[in-house]
């Protein structure tokens, strides 16, 4: 079998850092440089010539996403130096055809991307029929955000067809040995290689997983647990981001610095510090719950360091009120994490007003039963728990991001000639 070859996709907006991190992962063992589809988006054709005058020797792959056209996308890529271009495999039979006919005539090979096909075994197999030189088996990253699997696809896939298969989606060192040891030809990496702060290293990891494609045992986590292991590793601000600058609960602090809880909410309705369902509400919790209360007051507590006490015997991670709380001496004494908007001496009486479990408003977010909440020393967030899943995934990307644009500025840019703020100004109509 052939040496695999390690594509970087270089999804990237700014093209002097793309030239930049392709110089880093060829030094890691890349083979193929992906012109990627934002680039392009970007910087058009010129991103593609800048490649081929920066790389004269390497393989480029122009990633268009043709959908209509075929033929003048490939010759536009293929005229300004790519010796690859991938198109999309939903596009019309008649546009892959012409595509292919203009690859033949440009000297250019040509790559189909499967991404979001109905029936990927069929059309797989009508593209070999077709006799285009890759197929691309790839899982979108906004797919990849809910939870689709590469190596699912290629395992669908790869008994059907004999064409060279390019695999792409979410893959690091791990998933790539695996997409080789089940018959990738091509490996196509994006953001585990460019939004790392060491390209070259992160590429030099998955270049060896690649070439030993050596597969572990692996036992797969269920989506609770990925979750919240990705919460527990990105930040109140890398989810907000990613939640389109979503607010955090607006005037709620931790108590004590340096502290990072996430679990699934258990809601309290009460009011002005009736502390009888706040209390009862350590029973209904499971270990690893979060309890959000809504006081309606910003005189009288519900909750104090009993309480605190209490939740924590019982596994509970954390409080979060719309409200005061106090005893907060004792509370840091025993190190069980507070989100409050207050701290007074006094507490209420427990009358039994209010209720447990029902949605309610804390910090001006709305809060269900069960959604996410992540807090530390910027604030609390509150994730839907439909989307759990899919923004803790976003935020990994933002951290990532952020990763890779901090390393920038240690080498001596500022931020905004790092994303190249003045281009991305907002243009006036
Ligand atoms: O093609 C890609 C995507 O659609 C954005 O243009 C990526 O290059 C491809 O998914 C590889 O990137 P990662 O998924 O980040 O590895």
């Amino acid at each position: 079998m052939m040496r695999p070859k390690l594509q970087v996709a270089l999804d990237l907006l700014e093209l002097d850092r793309a030239v930049q991190i392709a110089k880093e992962s060829l030094e890691g063992g890349a083979d193929w440089i992906e012109v990627g589809t934002p680039l392009i988006k970007s910087e058009g054709m010129d991103a593609i010539r800048t490649m081929r005058e920066k790389f004269p020797e390497q393989k480029i792959v122009a990633d268009m996403k043709t959908m209509d056209t075929g033929a003048i996308e490939v010759e536009m890529a293929a005229k300004a130096g790519a010796n690859i271009v991938s198109i999309l495999a939903v596009a019309d039979n008649s546009t892959i055809e012409d595509a292919l006919r203009s690859a033949r005539e440009y000297g250019v090979e040509l790559m189909v991307d499967i991404m979001n096909v109905p029936d990927p075994v069929a059309k797989s197999k009508e593209l070999e029929e077709i006799g285009v030189d890759y197929i691309c088996v790839h899982v979108g990253i906004d797919q990849q955000m809910v939870g689709v699997d590469t190596i699912d696809l290629l395992e669908t896939i790869v008994k059907d067809v004999k064409t060279p298969l390019a695999v792409g989606g979410g893959l690091d060192a791990e998933s790539a040995a695996r997409a080789v040891a089940s018959g990738a030809d091509i490996v196509i990496v994006g953001g585990n290689i460019i939004r790392s702060a060491d390209v070259t290293g992160s590429t030099r990891l998955i270049r060896e997983a690649i070439d030993k494609a050596e597969v572990k045992e692996r036992k797969r986590e269920t989506l609770e647990e990925e979750t919240i292991r990705l919460l527990m590793q990105v930040s109140t601000p890398n989810i907000s981001d990613a939640m389109h600058r979503e607010p955090g609960m607006r005037g709620i602090r931790p108590l004590f610095e340096g502290i990072k809880v996430v679990g699934r909410a258990v809601t309290v309705q009460t009011f002005g510090g009736d502390w009888a369902k706040t209390v009862e509400a350590i029973d209904v919790a499971n270990p690893g719950d979060i309890l959000v209360i809504f006081n309606g007051s910003d005189y009288i507590t519900p909750w104090g360091e009993l309480a605190s006490h209490s939740a924590q015997n019982r596994g509970i991670k954390a409080l979060v009120i719309d409200g005061p709380v106090r005893d907060i001496d004792e509370i840091r004494k025993i190190g069980f994490p507070v989100f409050a908007s207050g701290i007074v001496p006094n507490a209420g009486d427990p009358k039994g007003f209010g209720e447990i479990n029902a949605e309610i408003t804390c910090g001006g977010v709305k809060v269900r039963p069960g959604d996410y909440i992540v807090g530390d020393d910027n604030g609390v967030m509150v994730i839907p728990k439909e989307r759990a899943y899919e923004i803790a995934r976003r935020a990994m990307e933002v951290k990532k991001n952020e990763d890779r644009v901090r390393e920038e500025i240690r080498r001596g840019k500022t931020l905004s000639q790092v994303i190249e703020l003045y281009k991305w100004e907002k243009k006036q109509k």
